[in-house]
């Protein structure tokens, strides 16, 4: 296992499959309880020092679908390699017309349309816990997020709009939505769509990691009538633009979060979610003794609850 301890973990999405401007540390790629990773993390030094580390959601060449993505493998590797907080990158359609391509957006609520199809907990043996999901994206973080990502915007130079506060449907795909899908979601109160906060979120969630995901939109979906449904060809015509800009967007929140802010407002801002599994686990007490193979996969992520150094047990 890499001795270098990241601080921010991201994950790129469509289109984003590496970061700019940082310099490279080295390529690892730890086997978790939960498999590998969907890409070798590369582990990169800020200007200031700060290591980070990227994996690419869909793998380095888009060949895993949004179904298939190895959740629980991304945000063990992540969490095993330090990071305290993970900053996720998406490419969205929008279910709104203020909301354009080219747009970036913060969400604060999630719709689950997957189907059961992805596995979505770290607590499928026999230790079970509930972790509390009303806010699934870090509040502390998102609200930094906003001051960040805007300013990143402006300096950008481009005039990009910047939403906030959206509800994000995440849907199991590959397939896009119908046209009466696509109109449901909005009358739901959805403004975004996309394939791939669910599970990341929860189980970022779990493994008490401060999560917030920067969303692009790149099309329009399919609820505009006079409009054709979307296709791949309209999301990659805005993706290349949409993954240049987020690149630089990355690279400026992830410097100003290491340079910019004070050390207890980064720590309170990063670890929002620590600790707050304490209390989601039933029976925790006889865990070890009573399950101790699951007691020992869940030491991986959650190391203060379980195995060895546990502090809480
Ligand atoms: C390429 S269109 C659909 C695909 O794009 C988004 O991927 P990501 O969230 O990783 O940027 C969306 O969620 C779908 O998986
Ligand atoms: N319209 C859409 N639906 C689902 N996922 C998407 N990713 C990008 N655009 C999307």
């Amino acid at each position: 296992m890499s001795e270098t301890k990241i601080l921010i973990g991201v994950i790129g999405g469509s289109g984003l499959y590496h970061l700019d401007n940082l310099t490279f540390v080295e390529t690892v790629n730890p086997e978790t309880p939960w498999g590998f990773p969907s890409s070798p993390i590369t582990i990169s030094r800020l200007p200031s020092g700060t290591l980070v580390g990227f994996l690419a959601r869909h793998g380095i060449g888009h060949t895993i679908s949004p179904s298939a993505v190895p959740g629980r493998a991304n945000i063990a590797a992540l969490k095993s390699l330090g990071a305290r907080a993970i900053l996720a990158f998406s490419a969205v359609g929008s279910l709104r017309e203020e909301i354009a391509p080219g747009d970036f957006c913060l969400p604060s609520q999630i719709i689950d349309r997957t189907k059961g199809i992805r596995v979505s907990s770290f607590f499928t043996g026999n230790i079970v816990a509930h972790a509390s999901f009303a806010d699934p994206f870090s509040k502390k973080l998102s609200a930094w997020l906003e001051i960040k990502v805007a300013e990143a915007l402006k300096k950008e130079g481009r005039d990009i709009k910047l939403h906030t506060d959206k509800t994000i449907v995440c849907m199991e795909g590959p397939q896009f939505s119908t046209r009466a899908e696509s109109v449901m979601y909005r009358q739901w109160g959805g403004d975004l769509i996309h394939m791939s906060c669910i599970p990341e979120a929860k189980l970022a969630r779990e493994a008490e990691l401060s999560y917030a995901l920067i969303a692009t939109a790149t099309d329009y979906d399919s609820w505009r009538p006079s409009e054709a449904g979307v296709t791949a060809a309209d999301v990659f015509k805005t993706l290349q633009a949409n993954a240049a800009t987020s690149r630089f967007v990355a690279a400026y929140v992830l410097e100003e979060l290491a340079t910019g802010v004070a050390q207890a407002d980064l720590m309170s801002i990063i670890t929002e979610e620590e600790g707050s599994m304490n209390f989601s686990m039933m029976r925790r007490s006889s865990a070890e003794q009573d399950h101790p193979e699951a007691a020992q996969q869940l030491a991986y992520i959650l190391p203060n609850y379980f195995g060895p150094s546990a502090t809480k047990a």
